[in-house]
């Protein structure tokens, strides 16, 4: 498929890389997918936004939810017709959780994010135990975490410097981490390498770390630079807050994705690979490798522990973890087994009624 360099240009602005494979004989059109609804999908062609279906195989009540088009997918449309989603392209990351709700599902919250921003204020919102939630949902996705640490306006130097530190010792060494003043522009201009064209970024955090006031920040610059940009709004609308997907001047953009506000463990992250490399080290050292860390003989995090070489704290927000990870990790195997069971209901069904009656 021909993409002219303008339309190169465009679909970068919405998060488009130029290594993304496109076999040859491509048709249809390519657009990416900004919001889902009960209804239907919204689609953005670097131009203007607008509304698709996905193909009825997606909707095939025993496909993958992972294979369905998610918001910040590239697909391509039907060549003729309606606006049909027909082919997902394959993915450079995937952010999923776990869906909310008794039956335990993955769920696609964001394809295609290059770096997840985790806003924390530096007020009472502080704590580097809980950055590791994010961490571990992010661990694997293939996008970068960064850490924004807002309201720095509001502490003395030494104080931000300080919380950066105990920072940069719960997140894994490369991390890059930050202090911000979300309301200015100067200040965030740090995250200005995260948010060039072809980036696409996600904000997450709890609420009143200031989500809104990073993302407004951001986007005044638009409103200063391109007042071109409003054109293409046809309905007169200025506000692009409540957009799914922000185009900012800097090139990247900002997908704004209501499902990262409530987080959950999806019972397959790798707790090692993600902030606990080091306690996992330390556990293989224990005599029994079946140690529980209780009470046993040689257990190396008991010694650690009474020795000050492992804190506490950590020790605790590992098992908390673990223990959530390993709790959404069994109904995680419950569901494969449903689901194995409801692949071959014939089968099931002759069993069950072989038992009830007798034969076999
Ligand atoms: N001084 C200062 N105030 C900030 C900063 N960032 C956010 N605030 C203030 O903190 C409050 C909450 O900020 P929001 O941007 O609404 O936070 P949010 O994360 O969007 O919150 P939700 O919409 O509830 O998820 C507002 O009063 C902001 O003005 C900052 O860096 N410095
Ligand atoms: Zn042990």
């Amino acid at each position: 498929m021909q993409i002219s360099p303008e339309q190169l240009v465009q679909l970068g602005a919405i998060g488009w890389r130029t290594e993304t494979l496109l076999p040859a004989d491509t048709v249809g059109k390519l657009v990416r997918v900004i919001a889902q609804h009960r209804n239907g999908y919204r689609v953005h062609d670097g131009v203007e936004e607008f509304g698709a279906q996905p193909a009825p195989r997606f909707l095939k009540r025993d496909a993958d939810p992972q294979i369905r088009p998610a918001v910040g997918d590239f697909v391509l449309l039907a060549p003729l017709g309606p606006a049909l989603i027909e082919t997902v392209l394959p993915r450079r990351s995937l952010l999923t959780r776990a869906a909310a709700g008794e039956r335990y599902q993955r769920q696609s919250i964001a394809a295609n994010v290059d770096s997840v921003i985790v806003l924390m204020g530096l007020d009472g919102d502080f704590n580097p135990r809980r950055i590791e939630r994010y961490l571990l949902l992010i661990e694997g996705s293939g996008a970068l975490p960064v850490i924004a640490l807002s309201k720095q306006d509001l502490l003395s130097a030494d104080n931000c410097a300080a919380a950066i530190a105990a920072m940069h010792e719960v997140v894994p060494p490369q991390t890059p981490v930050f202090a911000i003043n979300a309301k200015d522009e100067k200040s965030v201009a740090v995250l200005l390498p995260f948010l060039g064209l072809g980036a696409s970024v996600v904000l997450v955090g709890s609420s009143g770390a200031g989500k809104s006031t990073l993302t407004n920040t951001l986007i005044g610059h638009q409103r200063q630079a391109t007042g071109e940009v409003r054109e293409h709004d046809s309905r007169g609308r200025h506000t692009t807050t409540h957009r799914a997907l922000i185009q900012l001047p800097s090139g990247g953009c900002l997908i704004d994705t209501p499902g990262m506000r409530e987080l959950k463990l999806t019972g397959e992250e790798d707790l090692a690979a993600a902030s606990f490399a080091d306690i996992d080290a330390l556990a293989q050292t224990c005599r029994f490798s079946d140690c529980a860390h209780a009470a046993e003989p040689g257990c190396a995090i008991l010694a650690a522990l009474a020795s000050g070489e492992l804190d506490q704290g950590r020790w605790d927000s590992y098992i908390k973890l673990r223990d959530e990870r390993d709790a959404a990790s069994d109904s995680l195997e419950a569901q494969l087994k449903r689901k194995a069971e409801g692949r071959v209901p014939g089968k099931a069904l002759n069993k069950r009624t072989a038992e009830k009656y007798g034969r076999s």
